[in-house]
Order: C-alpha cells, then structure tokens, then sequence
C-alpha cells in the first residue's frame, strides 16, 4: 500500500492537523450519507488529538465513535480504551455523538466476540475515518506479535469484524477490530510519535515476515488510497 507520510514539528500541530482533517471527513459523510462512523485507537498516544478533535464544530450527534480495539476491563480500570474515549474525546460538542463499545460485563471476548461482530456488521459501509496507533514491538489494533489469533484477525478475507486476542505481549485479553473490518475506512491514518516508533515503522517498511511487525499487515494491504501516517517527534 502507498502511504502519505505527515511530519509535523510538534505533537500540538500533529493533533491539530488530524483533528481537522478527521473532522472534514465527518462533516463530508454526514452531509452525503446523513451520518458518520470513526473508529479510534486507545493508549497512551491520541489524548492530545482527542481532545483537539471534541472542540469541532461537527454535528456530532450523527456521529458514531467506536474503537479499533479494546483492552477486556471494565471502564473503572485505567486500562480501558472506552474510559479513555469518554474523558478525553466525547466532552463539549463531541459529548452528543453515539459510542458503541466493544466491552461486555460478564462475558469472555470469544464468548461477546459473535456478539460483537453482529454489531458491527449493522454498519453499512466502511468507517469515514479509521485511526490506529502503533506500539513499539509493531503491533497496530491489537494485532500483536505472537497473538494467538493474529493470522485471523489480519487475514484480508476475514469476515469476521471482531477477533478476541490473547498475547503474551497484552496485559490483558482483548478483542479487536480485524484488518478488513477498517481497512477500506475513507481516511486510514497511522498516528506515532517519537524516534522510538519512526525506527519501527522504518523497519516496518523493510522485507520481512509481516507477522514479525503486524502493523505490515496494514502497510501490506490494498486500498485506493494511501495510509496517512502522522508523526511528530
Ligand atoms: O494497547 C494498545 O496499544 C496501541 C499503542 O498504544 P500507545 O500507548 O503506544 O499509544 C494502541 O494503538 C491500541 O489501541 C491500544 O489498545
């Protein structure tokens, strides 16, 4: 897959260049469509972005937020994408958009993973936008090396929209969207930041098993458009 890669000299700039152009995508799908759907990564990295983008100006009330993965705790834990979406992304104007979860209390992620999926399938059409993060052992989604599900979860004809992970390198179970469930998003963007993770997607770019450094799953992907990457140092 060709990709754009965005550098930016700040981490401020970088959340202000993604959150408009995030927002341009919502806006252009609820003007066509009626609505909107993105998908967003939780971690460390995408608070500042968050942020930046629940100041648009967007009609966010037929915007539908939902994750690229999720780590198997409930939102009281602080490991937990949904609670870092809710306090740093759906506050202000971005508080009337729709969240669909991808935790249930009381079940395991194969058993909520049928569950999941079918939620998920309600979805017509490909997300607007589509926004991954990227660790510093190349797992992107949670789509880790040595997952016990990774070749179902990145395979290109997989039709399942939600996998359950397990992995060794994961603090926790997980479940996750799979490669094709975000892969034809309108907008796919890789947001990194630091030398650390420009080093691994460099190398990611390189030959080598694509299992090795599971983010080349994505870059080997097709789409009709490029993977933008963002990245500040
Ligand atoms: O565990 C996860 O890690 C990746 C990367 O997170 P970061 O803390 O290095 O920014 C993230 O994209 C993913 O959504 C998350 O579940």
């Amino acid at each position: 897959m060709d990709f754009l890669f965005r550098a930016y000299p700040s981490r401020q700039a970088l959340a202000e260049a993604l959150a408009a152009g995030v927002a341009a995508v919502l806006s252009g799908g609820i003007a066509t469509k009626g609505r909107a759907r993105l998908a967003v990564s939780g971690g460390s990295t995408p608070k500042l972005f968050f942020e930046t983008l629940a100041k648009a100006e967007i009609d966010w009330a037929d915007v539908t937020v939902t994750l690229i993965d999720e780590r198997w705790v409930g939102e009281d834990s602080s490991r937990s994408n949904a609670a870092l979406v809710k306090r740093h992304l759906m506050q202000g104007p971005a508080a009337r958009a729709h969240f669909l979860p991808l935790y249930v209390e009381g079940l395991s992620p194969d058993d909520a993973q049928p569950r999941l999926s079918a939620l998920l399938r309600t979805f017509e059409g490909p997300f607007d936008a589509a926004i991954l993060g990227m660790g510093g052992d190349g797992h992107t989604a949670s789509f880790f090396p040595g997952a016990d599900t990774l070749e179902w979860a990145t395979n290109p004809q997989c039709s399942d929209p939600v996998v359950p992970v397990r992995a060794e390198g994961a603090e926790e179970p997980r479940v996750t969207l799979s490669l094709p469930a975000f892969i034809d998003a309108r907008l796919l963007a890789l947001h990194i930041e630091g030398e650390e993770k420009k080093a691994v997607f460099d190398k990611a770019r390189a030959d080598g098993p694509t299992l090795d450094l599971p983010i080349r799953s994505v870059l080997r992907a097709k789409r009709e458009t490029p993977l933008e990457v963002f990245w500040a140092p």
